[in-house]
């Protein structure tokens, strides 16, 4: 009987169609694959396309996994960078859930679709796409809401409409970034103004960030969801876990994903990975590398490269730099070239894209200077190497206070990028030995609690449970939508 409904419960997952989401809900996907379970992915047209055989060669790999695709609504021209992400959002609101809404009701019956996979009975969506539950439930789907970043940011953008009323958000103009802030549950005794999203500091009376207000009201709209998944795990995150269940409907914590459902990074990678990179580590020393990786969002200038680089220079260590082509913007072609003549001969190697996980794990790499996405940061954190993190917006401020001061498996470099500054935060990440243990023990934490009786495992089995329950009840009647 259980095997039959394993069988039958089958899952459509829908990401926010930028890198960091997708690669967390394929780690997730092949969770559920592996617990038996049919999963429908869920990519825009554009990125399906991009993906193009990379994503055909993972489907084709597992019978029970497909890609189907929706219009994002943006022209095919349009960067979708990060400049972008308001067009992105509308456009997911309307052109794509328009489509989502027809493939999810054809979905849900039985003989929908020609390939023998069963209905779809439960959705996973995005955290930040309210409308994607809203539409399932009201097809009679149950929904549960996947937040891809870290339990204190979603705390956090909880507890922001209480900032509002406590009179700590909008900060008083000119004042004191460094000044406590007062309203976050639990975390009042270290987070500091500078650490709320960056988004933040630019709101008065009369401006509203339009970033930070979707992102505020699809976290306060996730209490309607059946449940919470987060891509962590209780032993980094206990206290934060602890107050967003008593918001929530329930909160499943269930990573780091990456560590537990190992997928294949290419099938959801959006840039094409360097092959030269492993190499080039292979030949480097012991823990003698510096990785330096902004995650697939982050645009610096062309004073802000320079900074880095000659800080990373001063430093005196050998680095490996992922330049994204979409980073520099024009002055790209001359920084790469600027990079390669400051290190020296060998002393570094530059490529748009790699294989992070493998780098992280590679004998060769003494410290991660990141921007403190959630994927970077955990998957850093599975790997027990040092950071030096630099946040460039939304959660990553919060999830580089946790590292500097909550975990201490690195140091904050928040808001600052000047030479001598990066050359002696480099320095530090790579020469502390403190640093380097509690690395080190929080990588051996997280490594128990993904074991097979670990509480994230435990979590998974549990979450898989939850779906298959959701499953077996039957689905409510389709809306009449005839006119009157
Ligand atoms: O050369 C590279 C660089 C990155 N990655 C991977 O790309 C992902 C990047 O994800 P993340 O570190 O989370 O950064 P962003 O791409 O910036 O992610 C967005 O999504 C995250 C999850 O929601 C948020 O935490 C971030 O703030 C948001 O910017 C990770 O899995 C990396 O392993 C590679 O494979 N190769």
């Amino acid at each position: 009987m259980a095997e039959a409904a394993a069988d039958m419960a089958h899952v459509l997952v829908f990401p926010i169609p930028a890198q960091g989401h997708l690669n967390s809900f394929l780690h997730f996907s092949t969770g559920l694959l592996r617990a038996g379970l049919h999963v429908t992915f869920l990519h825009t047209d554009h990125n399906l396309r991009r993906l193009g055989a990379a994503a055909r060669e993972a489907a084709a790999a597992s019978p029970r996994l497909r890609f189907l695709s929706v219009p994002d609504g943006l022209p095919d021209d349009d960067p979708r960078g990060v400049g972008n992400i308001p067009q992105l959002m509308e456009g997911l609101r309307t052109t794509a859930s328009a489509a989502y809404r027809d493939l999810l009701a054809s979905l849900r019956r039985a003989g929908g679709t020609a390939d023998g996979f069963p209905p779809v009975t439960c959705v996973v969506a995005d955290g930040i796409m309210p409308f994607a539950w809203d539409i399932a439930e009201e097809l009679g789907v149950p929904a549960i809401a996947y937040r891809t970043v870290s339990a204190c940011s979603v705390l956090a953008y909880l507890s922001v409409p209480r900032l509002v009323e406590l009179g700590e958000l909008p900060f008083p103009e000119g004042g004191d970034l460094d000044a406590p802030i007062r309203g976050v549950p639990w975390m009042e005794s270290f987070l500091r103004r500078r650490d709320l999203p960056v988004q933040c500091r630019t709101l008065t009376d009369t401006y509203q960030d339009p970033l930070l207000e979707t992102v505020v009201a699809a976290t306060v709209q996730t209490r309607k969801a059946r449940a919470l998944m987060l891509n962590t795990t209780a032993s980094l995150e206990r206290a934060s876990l602890a107050h967003l269940a008593r918001e929530m409907r329930d909160v499943f914590a269930v990573g780091p994903l990456h560590a537990m459902s190992p997928a294949p990074a290419v099938a959801t990678s959006l840039w094409r990975h360097d092959d030269g990179c492993m190499a080039w580590l292979d030949g480097q020393a012991e823990r003698s590398v510096v990785y330096i990786s902004l995650g697939s969002l982050t645009v610096i200038s062309h004073g802000q490269f320079t900074e880095f680089l000659h800080g990373l220079v001063a430093a005196g260590y050998p680095f490996l730099w992922v330049l994204r082509p979409d980073m520099l913007g024009a002055s790209q072609g001359a920084a790469l070239q600027e990079a390669v003549a400051a290190a020296g001969e060998g002393r570094s190697c530059v490529v748009p894209w790699v294989p992070q996980r493998d780098v992280l794990r590679h004998r060769a790499v003494g410290c991660f200077l990141t921007h403190c996405g959630w994927n970077s940061t955990i998957e850093g954190v599975v790997e027990g190497v040092p950071m030096v993190c630099w946040p460039f917006f939304v959660d990553q401020q919060i999830n580089s206070r946790f590292v500097g001061a909550v975990w201490r498996n690195g140091l904050d470099m928040k808001d600052v990028c000047e030479r001598a500054v990066v050359e002696g935060t480099v320095r530090a990440a790579m020469e502390s030995a403190e640093v380097r243990r509690t690395a080190r023990a929080l990588a051996e934490q997280v490594e128990r609690d993904i074991a097979d009786d670990g509480s994230s495992a435990l979590e998974f089995k549990r979450l898989v449970s939850f779906i298959r329950e959701l499953s077996t009840t039957p689905a409510a009647a389709e809306p009449d939508r005839s006119p009157e």
